[in-house]
């Protein structure tokens, strides 16, 4: 199975890629110097300022729950996948200390020396532990490095996690557990709103074995922001994204073509919509244009779980949207497939795979 990466998916600008590298981390560049500007291989000229707003939806998920309640959450949740692709989700139910236990020890992760990290040096997409940086090939045929550390792993169907540090496994597996629990529960959701049996999407998408991704993002300070970017504009594969972070400012959405800053309250998950989740309801719920930029002050860590359907469903429109809509505005690609396009095809012709996808009128 190929690698599911936040940097995968990038806008048209950003077409091909070498993008597996093992250089001396980022986080030692960071501590050892003190560095004034952005050494050249991570430059990137970024406009990081992003708006601020208070209609971002925030979703009670402790209200799914309440039969009083319930169809209005319901109908919460549509709107959210609908209009922004992304809400802030409160009274989750994944304890506190998992997700803080989960942030200690990813964040042991990135601390452990050069030399024990660097046999997890991603060789290819495939493998299901890596770690590194990560390089990005413009359209004009400039490669840049990521300001940002990261580890990946494939969580699900297999778990995969590094020995060290070793509570990582213990934890991890707890998280990895819950928030597919959760993430069936929210596709369940959605499958109500769209009037379709309450399992129809968990069953045709096999999400019993769904694959799931972990990824750790550590974006150590950056002395000139507008110089570097964590990661760029892109959406993610699979159905629903779930990210925590350390309390530091850095995720902004797109949203009527201009950047928000996806601010979030203690203890709340952040989700976003992603692409096989805008194909499988035929383009009702919507995968947001995201992207991760970095700042002088603090650095900052980001947990992401990417929540994707089994990696051997096909994805397309689910028929009886077909059906209602009178014809499909997507064609069907097993996720496999869609995951190993998105290293390889979606940057040859510079356009993201999700676009490639869409059928068009003409
Ligand atoms: O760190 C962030 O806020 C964004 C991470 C992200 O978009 C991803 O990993 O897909
Ligand atoms: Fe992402």
């Amino acid at each position: 199975m190929a690698s599911i990466t936040a940097a995968d998916q990038d806008l048209s600008s950003i077409n091909s890629y070498q993008p597996f590298e093992y250089d001396t981390g980022l986080k030692v560049l960071a501590d050892s110097s003190n560095l004034k500007s952005v050494p050249s291989k991570f430059n990137y000229t970024n406009q990081p300022n992003a708006l601020t707003s208070d209609s971002i939806p925030v979703i009670d998920f402790s209200a799914l729950t309440d039969p009083d309640q319930r169809s209005k959450a319901i109908h919460d949740i549509a709107k959210a996948c609908q209009e922004w692709g992304f809400f802030i989700l409160v009274n989750h139910g994944i304890p506190e200390e998992l997700m803080n236990a989960v942030s200690r020890a990813t964040k042991e992760f990135f601390n452990l020396p050069e030399g024990e990290k660097k046999q997890y040096e991603a060789k290819g997409a495939s493998d299901p532990i890596k770690c590194g940086n990560f390089n990005v090939t413009t359209t004009s045929n400039q490669t840049f490095t990521l300001w940002r550390d990261y580890l990946k792993l494939y969580v699900h169907p297999e778990f995969h996690c590094p020995l060290k540090p070793q509570i990582l496994r213990e934890v991890l597996l707890e998280y990895s557990q819950r928030t597919r629990k959760l993430a069936r529960e929210l596709v369940e959701a959605v499958s109500e709103t769209l009037e379709l049996e309450k399992q129809y999407v968990d069953q045709v998408l096999k999400l019993e074995s769904s694959f799931q991704m972990f990824a750790a993002n550590f974006y150590p300070p950056c002395p000139q922001p507008d110089q570097a970017i964590g990661i760029p504009p892109h959406t993610d594969p699979g159905l629903f994204t779930f990210l925590i972070h350390n309390g530091v400012a850095g995720l902004q959405i797109q949203h009527d073509g201009q950047w928000f800053n996806a601010e979030s309250p203690r203890n709340s998950i952040l989700v976003n919509v992603a692409d096989q989740l805008e194909i499988f309801t035929n383009g009702r719920c919507k995968s947001v244009m995201h992207r991760a930029v970095v700042n002088s002050e603090r650095e900052r860590m980001s947990i992401v779980v990417a929540n994707g359907p089994s990696s051997e469903a096909v994805v397309g429109p689910a028929a009886p949207l077909v059906k209602r809509d009178g014809r499909a505005f997507y064609r069907p690609m097993k996720y496999e497939e869609y995951v190993v396009s998105q290293l390889t095809k979606s940057r040859l012709d510079g356009k993201p795979i999700l676009e490639q996808m869409k059928i068009h009128d003409d």
